[in-house]
């Protein structure tokens, strides 16, 4: 089953594409404030240790899957026919050790559970969210589909109520065998052996969590999933760092009045979050602290609604709320922004994901304002494993690139074909001229094609950005912005004046030079990392 990265589902192999294609999932923003709302407000104890069991039960099946990856790689042929050629002297050691190494450490499931049963002696108390195990075939099974579990349809939450609810009875059952002391649960479950490069630390629980409040099974959760929200909070640390503390501590003491206002303005500004967006703001917050005493932790959960409705907002008015390209249809993506701003950047992580996702991709280059463009796109598609359109000659007209990447895109079924699209032009005339003749060529030989233009903004540029943002949003009619450089920004608040001054949706966002470093925007995964101190 592929993994679509632009809806963050899987793709079902039970249905035709046509039928995928009637089913407009919501977008990432949609789905998930949705079940985030509900869940994001249980911070019980017994909320916590679930979340936790979730965290560790996550970080298992990563840990299963990787093991079952290991022992479905042919390492036996290896070991076994040394003389083959294409074997590194180093490469059977390579293969072996792990194995060996597994064998050592966990020989097998059943001496895992051992373990944790020597630690815990009593086997009803034991997560069941935790074991796993994995079937002949090699899937990865959690131990909880071989119970009576609760439907598959409620929420994580209500889930672990339930299984909570479950266990409470079989303890009560059992409760002449158990004694007391031993049926407190650890707060910290220990996990067995690391996973190499990735720690079960607080990042990690973190990062589970932001899944499971938007309705992720730990047997979903991916290495890719963990790797990047960790990414994304980490990015987003010094613009955090900037509001939360001080945040917390402004609207903790009380009903907000004229000082603290000044504070709380003072701060967002600081953020680049702009005056706009930022008078937006105080004037919510005001509505809800101005006559109530409300807890610090009420009040920053208070500020996510409304920070995570003003990114959402384009999509509840013009905005199409999924954005995903359309499967067996031209989906056509003109990337444009300053130069420097990221846009090559962009499109050769946006290549990558498209790959990852199945889709038929293909790029074409037609920023010929610069000689060196063509190049670094062409470097870029090789690493994503897409092909680039582009013309030898320098100085080409770059309607003629998009007529070729068409005419390419069409006998080859692509998907996806993503235009790369001059920056510097002398000046607002010049830059309209040439898109407007770009989508002049797109409307003629692609009119049935899902058409989006997305501005690429660099973060750190902050409110300048911005005044680039609208020469551009008058040239090309934008349908959204991908926010690049996230990461190590203190202007991490950029993305509210975005979305605030221009009116558009945010599409992706990047935080990181590598090619995983970007991913479809979430407001809720945004809004947790921005304000989760
Ligand atoms: N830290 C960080 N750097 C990024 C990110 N996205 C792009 N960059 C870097 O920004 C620089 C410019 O990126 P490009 O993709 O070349 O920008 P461009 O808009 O195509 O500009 P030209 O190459 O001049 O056409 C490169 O060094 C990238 O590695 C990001 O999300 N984070």
């Amino acid at each position: 089953m592929v993994f679509n990265w632009f809806r963050r589902q899987n793709n079902n192999p039970a249905n035709t594409p046509a039928q995928e294609k009637q089913t407009e999932t919501p977008s990432t923003q949609e789905s998930q404030t949705e079940s985030a709302e509900t869940s994001s407000n249980d911070d019980s104890p017994a909320a916590a240790t679930d979340l936790l069991a979730f965290a560790k039960s996550a970080y298992k099946n990563i840990q299963q899957k990787q093991q079952a990856e290991e022992v479905e790689t042919p390492s036996v042929e290896v070991t076994e026919a040394p003389k083959l050629e294409t074997a590194s002297p180093e490469e059977p050691d390579a293969e072996q050790l792990p194995l060996d190494e597994t064998t050592a450490d966990e020989p097998d499931p059943e001496q895992l559970s051992d373990e944790t049963t020597a630690d815990e002696p009593d086997p009803e108390n034991i997560d069941t969210t935790t074991e796993a195990e994995v079937t002949p075939s090699g899937a990865v099974v959690s131990s909880e589909d071989a119970q009576p579990t609760p439907p598959a349809t409620l929420s994580f939450l209500e889930r672990a109520a339930a299984e909570r609810q479950a266990k409470q009875e079989r303890l009560i059952a059992s409760a002449i065998e158990v004694p007391e002391t031993e049926v407190v649960q650890p707060a910290t479950p220990e996990i067995v052996e690391e996973i190499p490069g990735l720690a079960f630390d607080d990042g990690f629980v973190w990062s589970t969590e932001v899944l499971a409040a938007q309705g992720r099974r730990a047997e979903d959760v991916s290495i890719e999933e963990i790797n990047w929200l960790k990414k994304l909070r980490q990015g987003l640390d010094k613009t955090r760092r900037g509001i939360v503390n001080q945040l917390k501590a402004i609207v903790g003491q009380g009903p907000l009045n004229q000082a603290a206002v000044d504070e709380i303005e003072s701060l967002l500004l600081q953020a680049d979050v702009g005056v706009e967006a930022t008078d937006y703001i105080i004037k919510a917050l005001q509505k809800q602290l101005r006559e109530e005493v409300t807890p610090p932790d009420k009040a920053i959960a208070y500020l996510k609604t409304i920070l995570r409705d003003m990114l959402d907002a384009p999509l509840k008015t013009s905005y199409k709320p999924s954005f995903t390209p359309e499967k067996e249809n031209l989906n056509i993506w003109l990337i444009t922004g300053v130069n420097g701003a990221g846009k090559t950047t962009t499109i050769g992580k946006i290549a990558h994901l498209a790959q990852k996702s199945g889709y038929k991709c293909l790029i074409g280059a037609a920023d010929t304002f610069r000689a060196a463009a063509v190049e670094q796109v062409k470097v870029w598609g090789s690493r994503s494993g897409v092909e680039v359109i582009a013309n030898p000659g320098q100085n080409t007209d770059p309607a003629a690139v998009v007529f070729d990447a068409i005419a390419a895109a069409v006998a080859r079924e692509t998907e996806l074909l993503l235009v790369d699209t001059a920056g510097r032009l002398q000046n607002k005339k010049n830059l309209m001229d040439e898109l407007s003749k770009i989508r002049r060529i797109i409307d003629k030989k692609a009119p049935n094609a899902k058409v989006e233009s997305l501005l690429v903004l660099d973060a750190t540029l902050g409110q300048n950005g911005l005044r680039q943002a609208e020469v551009f949003s008058q040239a090309a009619q934008l349908s959204g912005v991908v926010l690049t450089k996230l990461d190590g920004t203190a202007k991490g608040g950029v993305a509210l004046a975005v979305v605030q001054q221009l009116g558009l949706p945010i599409r992706f966002i990047g935080a990181g030079e590598g090619i995983e470093d970007l991913r479809p925007f979430s407001s809720y995964e945004f809004v947790e990392a921005l304000l989760s101190g």
